[in-house]
């Protein structure tokens, strides 16, 4: 198989009407351009017994086209899983630009690090291993980081995301933009509570309800877009 085919398993969070449709978008729009780097460590990751966490091209795509539009230079992002988003941002910023990248788990962040090393990227990345509330809480404890980030992209805990979306509010700047992923939760959001199975109920419920939050939060203008497994884009307005 060609590198840049798309393989079943790219398929699995496309929220479209079929899989034809999905593997054309990745196939004429995203991975033609999508970045040397990147393509390495979307193939190394896609041997991991988890490899459906990596965010998915397309919606890498559109964050990157975000990143350029709100000419980041400082940003934070919240589960970082093997890197692919955190490469992307770091290969998008500029050679001063920052990103803040909080995980849990170093382990999975040194499967992607060598090939953050050898795009020559690293020296953007200031890695956390942390709890994401606790790092977030430690930022907002120096009152110069209040409206001192550009952009942040949340792929962590979903139960957590309202919790996240408080604190990043404070540290996003008027204008900047924050992104949540798997705001669709695979389609659960829209199925009955019969056809969830009981170990995706408590995040899709979680997820209902932070949709429902940034709808009704008149501080962020938003777009709900079905991209990979649905995200969120809020842009601070006050
Ligand atoms: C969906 S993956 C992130 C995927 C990543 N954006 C990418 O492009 O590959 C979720 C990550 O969040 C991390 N995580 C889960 N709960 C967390 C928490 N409470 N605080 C910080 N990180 C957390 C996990 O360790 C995992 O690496």
């Amino acid at each position: 198989m060609a590198k840049d085919e798309a393989k079943a398993s790219d398929y699995s969070k496309g929220l479209l009407k079929s899989e034809e449709l999905y593997k054309y978008i990745l196939e004429t729009s995203v991975y033609p351009r999508e970045p040397e780097p990147l393509k390495e460590l979307r193939n190394i990751t896609h041997n991991h017994p988890r490899a459906g966490m990596a965010t998915a091209p397309d919606a890498g795509q559109l964050m990157e086209m975000l990143l350029n539009l709100v000419n980041a230079k400082k940003t934070i992002e919240v589960g970082v899983f093997t890197g692919y988003s955190l490469l992307l941002t770091a290969l998008t910023l500029p050679e001063d630009g920052k990103v803040i990248a909080i995980d849990v788990n170093r382990d999975s962040y040194e499967i992607g690090l060598p090939v953050i090393k050898k795009a020559g990227v690293e020296h953007k990345i200031d890695f956390r291993e942390s709890e994401a509330l606790p790092a977030l809480d430690e930022l907002l404890n120096d009152k110069g980081n209040e409206g001192g980030f550009d952009f942040a992209f949340v792929d962590a805990d979903k139960v957590n995301y309202s919790n996240y979306h408080e604190r990043l509010m404070r540290l996003i700047k008027v204008g900047g933009i924050i992104v949540y992923d798997n705001t669709l939760w695979g389609g659960s959001v829209a199925e009955p509570e019969s056809d969830t199975p009981e170990w995706r109920r408590e995040v899709k419920n979680a997820t209902l309800e932070l949709n429902k939050k940034l709808s009704a939060d008149q501080r962020v203008q938003i777009s709900h877009a079905a991209l990979g497994d649905g995200i969120t884009i809020c842009r601070r307005l006050y």
